[in-house]
């Protein structure tokens, strides 16, 4: 019935862009004019001429791909007041939390994030939240246990006062009671609330400082002795949904054995998946990581707007929200927070089949994740072969209903328990095609785009909901180190994705892929390939100081306008892109920076990850990013002026950035020093170009943090082990390019 009343719960409209689509196309222009004189001038000129050609081409055709991306914005708009007059019956959604680490994932984060979780405005008997802990780890269960106390409260108070935050840890940084002049009532509960959760966390704090949280135990017993990588599945039925207005609690721990690759964080969600499609089988689900916590206690109504509905709405596969963050520090300095992604790419994907799932924030279709393809249910009968699901006959029962769309009889959650162990152990995919057609797909360590990929090929369409205040925040990695961590794992994760035996590039143009989408796929799982062309490109300018050459147009020809009208095209039309969602200039500048540096260390480092497991001598490994517990508790006075100090460490990560500083800086001393005839002495064609000199200085400006970290000290400063390696490395090749000289 209710698919026959016509208006639909959201709309999406187009956003105007012209001003937008015009610099974006002016660039692909001048881009493809200066492809042009060098195609025509290649003969006068050399190698070098050559190189510059390569790379740019390189960027132009990254460009068009950014373009495309970026054409056809939208706004997504909601209409949540209309839900349940349409829906009397709301539909069940399962909630999935990871975390995989309790030193690097403090428990109290995972466990804030499962507190927001569980006083999301929704009923509570529709609700239930899986919590998977590759971690393994006893500490991790006991706060959640000790938070599940504390939950009955914190629901509760959220519900009667309609709390914006609900993850007590951001909600108590504020004092409403100072601010305004609440009712009495309020500010005593307010009081027991706060004092309750501070007794919490000082219980998971003490209990952290300890090797063992307490005696092991009662329910903790399972958990003496356990090796992380090599111990029996755990389920835990901490909070069953009876009679209390809070929803379903799961703690897993899945089996892993050495013998058994468990596929990081896609394993583990297939196991979620599993043991939730027994337990709960909802029709929805949403999965966050541990960091990311509800800031938008709306959120479920408003994915679910977009997911049930009309017809045309349900060939929606996923609905994915912008990773946004909490710990966001000024001006991101490490170039990591993303908001002009999300705004341009993300608004722009939206305007096309969809965007890619992203790991966290994402609400999908049970049945998308069981493989099912967009249209009626008529498809499930070409399931002929169900055994794809596993050996479970309960849970071949519970898919079955999933991908029908029924409801089936349910029985207690705690009656499922048996059929759980089974779905958890590590052999129980063998033989079935989890992680390969359907579920979270491995072998990538960016699972996520993966998985998406997987969907969309089969037509499915994806949406990307920006809300206000934002659905969901997470933690931003912060300092040197883990930023590049993280860069280098998705770069990887990415590539792996390219060369893949079901390769996106041949295969997914006879799917159900839009062309459109395709290209941005091609875009995205190349990032790391990008990092040759960037360090060739970035060493072009010290090259050519050094060998006494030229890689652009001299002042006096007329074609030097293309490189400076490209310069000032490309950053004034980024500038503006940040400047339009009120970032700042210094915002702006530290991400340009931050992309160079990125593409220059973490890529380049993907890449070799790849080449090297393409070779069969190393596997790629999920690092798991260090959050930073609580606000840091540790900020130095540099960081609350918004010029955060840039952090290193012994990664050889930090060796090419290192390097090609260095060899700027010799180029560029050599020039002072009169080692190098400056602009044109023989006024003919050879010697080094203003324009050469004004790159070169461009890049020293873009690699600052290095510079400074080269005078520091701690970790502010390069290890002297780095720089040892990076002058080495510098003095080779300053002499190569002094030997092309002579
Ligand atoms: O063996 C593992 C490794 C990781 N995780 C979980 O995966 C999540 C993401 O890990 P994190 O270290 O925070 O990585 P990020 O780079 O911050 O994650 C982004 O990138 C990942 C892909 O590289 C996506 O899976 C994430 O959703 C996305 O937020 C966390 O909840 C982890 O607990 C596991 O459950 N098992
Ligand atoms: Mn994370």
């Amino acid at each position: 019935m209710a698919n026959e009343i016509p208006f639909p719960l959201y709309h999406k409209t187009a956003r105007k862009n012209t001003i937008q689509r015009a610099l974006d196309t002016t660039l692909l222009f001048l881009l493809i004019s200066l492809l042009f004189y060098r195609l025509l001038s290649l003969k006068t000129h050399g190698f070098v001429w050559l190189l510059a050609f390569l790379c740019e081409s390189w960027f132009t055709f990254f460009w068009f791909l950014i373009v495309n991306a970026k054409w056809n914005p939208v706004d997504i708009k909601t209409y949540p007041q209309s839900l349940e007059p349409r829906f009397p019956e709301l539909p069940a959604v399962d909630m999935f939390v990871t975390t995989a680490d309790p030193v690097r994932e403090p428990p109290i984060m995972t466990v804030n994030t499962v507190l927001s979780l569980l006083a999301v405005d929704y009923p509570a008997d529709k609700l239930a939240c899986y919590v998977s802990d590759d971690g393994c780890s006893a500490l991790t269960f006991y706060s959640l246990v000790e938070s599940s106390k504390f939950a009955k409260l914190w629901v509760r108070f959220c519900k009667k006062y309609k709390v914006q935050v609900r993850a007590p840890f951001r909600y108590f940084l504020e004092d409403p009671i100072s601010t305004s002049a609440p009712n009495l009532e309020f500010k005593e509960e307010w009081e027991k609330i706060k004092a309750e959760y501070e007794h919490l966390w000082l219980k998971i704090k003490e209990a952290s400082r300890k090797s063992a949280p307490c005696n092991l135990t009662h329910d903790l017993a399972v958990f003496a002795n356990i090796e992380t990588s090599n111990h029996p599945t755990i389920i835990k039925i901490i909070g069953e949904n009876c009679e209390e207005d809070v929803p379903h609690l799961v703690y897993i721990s899945r089996e892993k054995r050495p013998k058994y690759p468990h596929h990081f964080k896609a394993g583990a969600m297939n196991v979620l998946s599993r043991v939730s499609g027994l337990m709960t089988n909802a029709p929805f689900t949403l999965n966050v990581d541990c960091d990311m916590f509800v800031n938008n206690p709306q959120v479920v109504r408003e994915a679910l707007c977009q997911l049930v509905g009309r017809e045309s709405e349900r060939d929606v596969g996923f609905i994915q929200y912008p990773q946004c963050f909490y710990n966001a520090t000024k001006d991101d300095p490490y170039g990591n927070q993303m908001v002009v992604l999300m705004e341009y790419i993300g608004r722009g994907l939206a305007g096309l089949q969809g965007p890619p799932y992203s790991g966290t924030g994402c609400f999908h279709r049970r049945k998308v994740i069981y493989g099912a393809w967009p249209g009626n249910a008529a498809s499930i009968n070409d399931y002929e072969a169900m055994k794809e699901f596993g050996k479970s006959e309960e849970f071949l029962e519970s898919a079955t209903h999933a991908l029908k769309g029924e409801k089936g009889i349910r029985k207690s959650i705690s009656d499922y328990l048996e059929a759980s162990f089974q779905v958890a152990a590590c052999d129980y995919e063998s033989g079935s095609s989890w992680g390969t057609k359907f579920g979270w797909i491995y072998g990538s360590m960016t699972e996520d785009v993966l998985t998406g990929l997987n969907i969309h090929k089969k037509g499915w369409k994806s949406n990307f909901h920006l809300l206000d205040p934002p659905a969901f925040l997470g933690c931003a990695p912060t300092g040197g180190p883990a930023a590049m961590t993280q860069q280098k794992r998705w770069a990887t994760g990415l590539l792996e994705i390219l060369v893949s035996k079901s390769n996106p590039i041949v295969f997914t143009l006879t799917g159900n892929l839009q062309f459109r989408l395709y290209l941005f796929y091609i875009y995205l799982l190349s990032w790391g390939l990008t990092s040759v062309p960037e360090l060739c490109y970035a060493a072009l300018p010290a090259y050519c100081i050094i060998a006494n050459s030229h890689f652009l147009p001299k002042v006096q020809d007329p074609a030097i306008l293309i490189p400076v009208a490209i310069f000032v095209t490309y950053n004034m039309l980024t500038l503006r892109e940040y400047l339009k969602v009120d970032l700042s200039f210094r915002a702006w500048w530290n991400n340009m920076r931050m992309a160079r540096i990125t593409a220059t260390s973490a890529y380049l480092f993907g890449v070799l990850a790849v080449v090297l497991k393409l070779l069969g001598l190393s596997d790629t490994v999920f690092e798991v990013t260090q959050k930073d517990d609580e606000a840091s508790e540790d900020e130095d006075d540099d960081e609350i002026n918004g010029t955060a100090k840039f952090t290193f460490d012994e990664s050889p990560i930090f060796v090419p950035g290192t390097t090609l500083l260095l060899v700027h800086l010799t180029a560029l001393l050599s020039l002072c020093l009169g080692l190098r005839p400056l602009v044109h002495k023989d006024g003919q064609g050879s010697g080094v170009g203003l324009g050469e000199v004004l790159c070169s200085l461009w890049v020293v400006l873009c690699f600052r943090p290095f510079m400074k970290g080269l005078f520091r000290r701690g970790k502010y400063g390069i290890p002297s082990s780095t720089i040892f390696k990076s002058t080495s490395l510098a003095f080779v090749l300053v002499c190569l390019g002094t030997a092309s000289w002579a």
